[in-house]
């Protein structure tokens, strides 16, 4: 039985559909990563999910429990990593965690061992204000692992944080996968993705356009290579020139970069090339990679996952 399943989940807020029809499901230790540009519907999906934003349609049900008749009771199976941070600056980290602990009805030593967890057992007693940005981030895995969850859900743990923190965050995912937990995970950082994720959702403009493991995207995707350019200069003219050009069957602009997808880079190379001086700009740098996630992603979007 899968720990989590969640069919045809739709939102609206006013004219927009946030979510618009997505199901998928999550097994025993299966992490799943929720893949999507800025606005795709990943917060309001996992909102959806964790129960804390009503659905205007569809059904989430976490082993076997629905959110629509039994809500609580579902809600105690999933812990909650959200990307806004949940804690008291004011207190201690094995503060803040008794106090959750107690909203839980968790006792004091479950506090100490998700304090090991994470990696804080030492830094528990200094104030939550005097952590750093990742420890905050790690604070609040602690938080969501109290209950001892079936089901952990994290809204882009890893956004912003320092190194350190990024892998104990990483190597906690994958302890807990190991122990049963099922995660849903969502990141902009498609590396994290290709390293955690057993099966990733890509989702746009609310809806699930594609599901898979990372080999069956890539394999989908078929004879594809990435072509990724540093350039100076405004990059409009080289974006809308190069989106007509037939070999080309994607583009995204992100900062001073352009992203391809193009059948053979060999082929087209030369032409992409005169394209980009053509539209006024000069080329830093071009590096052809071989077909991954984030082609698979561009490729369906049209879109850079970063920003
Ligand atoms: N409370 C709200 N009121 C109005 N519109 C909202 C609200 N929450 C989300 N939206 C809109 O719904 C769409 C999906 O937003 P959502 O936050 O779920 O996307 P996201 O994929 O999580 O994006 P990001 O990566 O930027 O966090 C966006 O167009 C957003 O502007």
């Amino acid at each position: 039985m899968a720990v989590l399943s969640c069919s045809g989940l739709k939102r609206r807020f006013g004219d927009v559909p946030a979510v618009d029809d997505v199901s998928f499901t999550i097994a025993e230790g299966e992490t799943y990563g929720l893949l999507g540009p800025n606005g795709a519907g990943k917060t309001t999906t996992i909102s959806m999910v964790t129960g804390v934003l009503e659905r205007d349609a569809g059904e989430v049900v976490v082993e076997g429990i629905a959110m629509s008749t039994r809500a609580t009771a579902a809600k105690r199976l999933v812990g909650y990593v959200p990307q806004e941070l949940a804690l008291y600056p004011d207190l201690t980290g094995r503060e803040n965690l008794r106090f959750f602990a107690s909203l839980y009805g968790a006792g004091r030593k479950r506090v100490d061992h998700v304090l090991d967890v994470v990696g804080l057992a030492e830094r528990a007693d200094d104030l939550a204000r005097e952590y750093s940005g990742g420890m905050k981030r790690r604070l609040n895995v602690a938080i969501g692992l109290l209950h001892e969850p079936r089901l952990l859900v994290l809204d882009e743990p890893t956004a912003g944080v320092d190194p350190q923190s990024r892998n104990q965050i990483i190597e906690n995912v994958r302890a807990l996968a190991a122990q049963g937990v099922a995660i849903l995970y969502t990141t902009h950082y498609m590396e994290e993705a290709e390293r955690l994720c057993d099966r990733v959702g890509i989702i746009d403009s609310g809806r699930l356009v594609a599901e898979g493991a990372r080999r069956e995207l890539v394999e989908r995707l078929g004879e594809r290579d990435r072509i990724s350019l540093r350039l100076d200069g405004d990059l409009a003219h080289a974006t809308s020139a190069l989106g007509a050009m037939r070999d080309v069957q994607a583009v995204a602009a992100h900062g001073t970069g352009l992203e391809l997808v193009v059948g053979d880079a060999s082929e087209c190379l030369p032409a992409v090339l005169s394209a980009i001086s053509a539209a006024g700009n000069v080329v830093r740098s071009v590096e052809v990679t071989e077909p991954d996630l984030e082609t698979v992603f561009l490729h369906l979007t049209g879109k850079a996952l970063r920003e």
